[in-house]
């Protein structure tokens, strides 16, 4: 796992965007999996701003990561309608290039298992986007979640449900209460993660998820396992980390040819 310092919310999405750009170049039809949340906004408006000049981004293919359960198809707040407003139409892709799972389906179960078939049909994804909840969660998979988990309905915590609730005019009796998400199993399978958190209230889950035990009750931490994972925290987000100093001298001694 490489642990990457930046100054400030904005210097990570142009490190990340950056790697998003030179897998564009080197795979013009690299599957891009995206994350919801306020976190990874600057990631969106650094690679759009790189599409304004001149990356070509046409042939992009991007999917969800996650989705809330019975919202009426269209709902502003629906991930899919999220995505569509923040990824899909500022880099100008056809709506065609995007997929998700389907929250309003009546199988849900059938939904979920629709979702990693066409994932693996599409060439499993290149680069995964992650924020991370305040309690360690990844995509919406809530603390005490299998590591082995494979796209499925969970029931999110009573945190997270209130973490979400500015999204629902800070109503949380409109947050559903369940919700699809990759499993971690799924994310695991794609070939780059990349995580961003910042803000001095992830700093706890940041640093479980770097320096604690692989665990399920951090759902985070299972990013230990994978051969490609990159963890980008502000400065905020890295006051609980006992080896920032080792983080930052790593960084600082390595290669600009080799990217994150
Ligand atoms: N399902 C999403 C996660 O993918 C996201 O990482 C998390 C943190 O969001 P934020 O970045 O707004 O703190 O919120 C939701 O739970």
């Amino acid at each position: 796992m490489e642990v990457v310092i930046v100054p400030d919310a904005a210097a990570g999405g142009e490190l990340i965007a950056s790697a998003i750009a030179d897998l564009v170049v080197r795979k013009p039809d690299a599957l891009l999996g995206v994350a919801t949340g306020s976190t990874p906004l600057p990631i969106y408006t650094a690679l759009t701003a790189r599409v304004r000049g001149g990356l070509d981004v046409s042939r992009l293919r991007v999917c969800q990561l996650d989705e809330y359960v019975g919202l009426p198809k269209g709902h502003p707040e629906s991930y899919r309608a999220t995505v569509l407003r923040e990824v899909v139409e500022p880099l100008g892709l056809p709506e065609e290039h995007f997929f998700g799972p389907d929250g309003s389906a009546a199988d849900i179960q059938g939904a979920c298992e629709d979702y990693d078939r066409a994932l693996a049909a599409a060439g499993g994804v290149d680069l995964q986007i992650l924020g991370i909840g305040t309690d360690g969660h990844i995509g919406f998979n809530e603390p005490c979640s299998s590591l082995a988990s494979r796209t499925r309905i969970k029931t999110l915590t009573e945190q997270t449900r209130v973490d979400n609730a500015r999204f629902f005019d800070n109503d949380i009796d409109q947050v559903p209460h369940h919700v699809i998400t990759q499993g971690i199993g799924t994310i695991l399978d794609a070939r780059h993660l990349v995580l961003l958190a910042t803000g001095a209230n992830k700093a706890d889950a940041v640093a479980a998820t770097v320096e604690g035990p692989v665990a399920s009750l951090v759902p985070a931490s299972a990013l230990q396992l994978h051969p490609h994972a990159t963890v980008v925290v502000d400065e905020a987000a890295a006051t609980g980390l006992k080896l920032a100093d080792y983080f930052r001298a790593t960084y600082a001694a390595k290669p600009d040819w080799q990217g994150i």
